[in-house]
């Protein structure tokens, strides 16, 4: 009966798939969903791997199915569920058993759930898994935070199922507590910033350059042979290549321009800034979602104004333009996540591994990229330093920063929206001035508040200006 060794809950897109793939790997697995209608499904749709499956219909008969010590995953939404599913294993589960929450949670959540079951138990661990729904069933990319002891437990499952880059499993310990989660958030959070700078380079396809969806998507194709080969190119590319059966018109003009969210951009923002993380452009990509979802008052402001984006003049930007922009404009996105990263270890004691987080997202995540590789060398020269410094990088940005400059430029002449390569732009400008214009805000906090400067020209952190009121 206790057969099992490993158990699941939540049978929806990410969990049917991440059951599928432990099974496949040869793992017996036991499963539990909220709607039991779906578990029977699922093990009836399952084929041949049905035999590797148990279906149960109460959380009890799915604790009983696994044997001791057991390990079960949830995958269902982050917040009360995760909670509620704890709370219902509490009664059937020993001190020793596992809950390993594999959706997407708040990394405080992950903390305060980790922090309870070190109190009474069961054990916990979070851990955060990307790559869709394809990446469930063939290889996601994991990152696991909690007791080094329970990652290395379930660590034989979670490598097997895992993505494998040249042979190497995508799937890493990131430290205690929710790191794993916190760092999913981050890898979230650059998964909008690249997603929002293709849609902006797109808009200017489209808008500026009036170009078909299906000339768009070739482009995204072509690029995905290049510097920019990743994940996100390539899927943006059969996007705009697809055409909707019903209609005949191309999918892209048929989805409305409204962007959903589930959350996990919005933590990594405020997250950066509790941590006074610098991450513009992840911060223009949340904000876009944001304002893609005003359409009313976006139809408004077009009726009082005008409509913003203009034609072009032929021959203004070329397809290797809007390359080069991308490519720095990516380059400087995942600079800034890592940044993020390295700045959240000294105030939650961690000692993220940042190198290996690179190399994990090298394959199975959403945000894979030809670039990860370079990242993860140049991340194990220097860990300390920002990756856009590092030399490859560094001479890529030397070649492309002109093209993103011209791109963002072009785009506020015509009208064409493009907060997010604006911000990598604004980044990459001020991240490579020494003197800035912070002594102007300086002089005015203590004009009003006598809050006090440092001067360029003595030691001392509490000069006052001889200000006149
Ligand atoms: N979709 C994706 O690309 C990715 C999703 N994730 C994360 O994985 C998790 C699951 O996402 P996904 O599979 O897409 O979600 P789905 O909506 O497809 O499935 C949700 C599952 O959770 C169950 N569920 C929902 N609410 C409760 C509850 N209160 N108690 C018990 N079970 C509940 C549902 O059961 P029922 O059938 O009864 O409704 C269903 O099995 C989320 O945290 C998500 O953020 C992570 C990476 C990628
Ligand atoms: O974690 C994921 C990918 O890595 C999920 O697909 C997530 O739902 C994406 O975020 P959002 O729904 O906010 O776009």
């Amino acid at each position: 009966m206790s057969h099992s060794q490993i158990g699941l809950i939540g049978l929806g897109t990410m969990g049917a798939m991440l059951a599928l793939n432990i099974a496949e790997k040869g793992f017996d697995i036991a499963v539990f969903n909220r709607t039991t209608s779906v578990t029977k499904t699922f093990h009836e749709n399952a084929g041949a791997l049905a035999s590797k499956i148990t279906p149960c219909e109460t959380i009890e008969a799915l604790v009983h199915a696994i044997a001791k010590p057991r390990a079960i995953i949830l995958m269902v939404p982050a917040g009360d569920p995760v909670d509620q599913q704890i709370a219902a294993l509490r009664d059937y589960l020993d001190p020793d058993d596992l809950i390993i929450d594999a959706g997407n949670a708040n990394f405080h959540d992950t903390d305060r759930r980790a922090a309870e079951a070190a109190k009474a138990g069961p054990r916990f661990l979070g851990i955060g898994v990307s790559g869709g729904e394809e990446g469930a069933r063939n290889g996601p990319a994991i990152m696991g935070g909690g007791e080094q002891q329970d990652w290395d437990r379930v660590a034989p499952v979670l490598t097997a199922i895992a993505a494998k880059f040249d042979g190497t499993p995508c799937a890493g310990f990131m430290g205690k507590g929710g790191s794993g989660h916190f760092v999913k958030a981050v890898h979230n959070g650059i998964e909008y910033a690249d997603m929002e700078m293709i849609a902006e380079i797109y808009g200017v396809m489209r808008d500026g350059m009036k170009m078909s969806a299906q000339a768009c998507g070739d482009a995204f194709a072509k690029w995905d042979d290049g510097p920019l080969k990743s994940y996100l190119i390539e899927i943006s590319g059969k996007v705009a290549r697809t055409a909707d059966p019903d209609s005949g018109k191309p999918m892209l003009d048929i989805i409305l321009d409204r962007a959903g969210q589930k959350g996990t951009g919005r933590w990594t923002v405020i997250e950066a800034q509790h941590l006074a993380a610098p991450v513009p452009v992840i911060e223009a990509a949340v904000m876009a979602r944001n304002l893609s979802a005003r359409l009313e008052a976006r139809k408004e402001g077009q009726d009082l104004f005008g409509a913003a984006p203009e034609a072009l003049p032929e021959g203004t930007l070329s397809a290797d333009d809007l390359e080069h922009a991308l490519i720095a404009g990516k380059i400087l996105c995942y600079a800034q996540g890592f940044e993020m990263l390295r700045s959240a270890n000294a105030p939650f004691d961690w000692d993220l591994p940042l190198p290996e987080i690179a190399l994990i997202w090298r394959d199975g995540c959403i945000i894979r990229s030809a670039m990860l590789d370079d990242m993860a060398r140049a991340l194990t020269d220097a860990p300390e330093r920002n990756l856009m410094y590092a030399p490859y990088f560094a001479a890529l940005l030397k070649t492309h920063h002109a093209a993103l400059r011209k791109v963002v430029g072009v785009a506020a002449r015509y009208g064409l929206a493009v907060p997010a390569l604006s911000m990598a732009l604004s980044y990459f400008d001020t991240m490579r001035t020494e003197r800035g214009t912070a002594n102007m805000i300086q002089g005015q906090r203590d004009f009003f508040g006598a809050h006090g400067f440092e001067r360029t020209d003595r030691d001392g952190t509490d000069f006052h200006g001889p200000w006149a009121m």
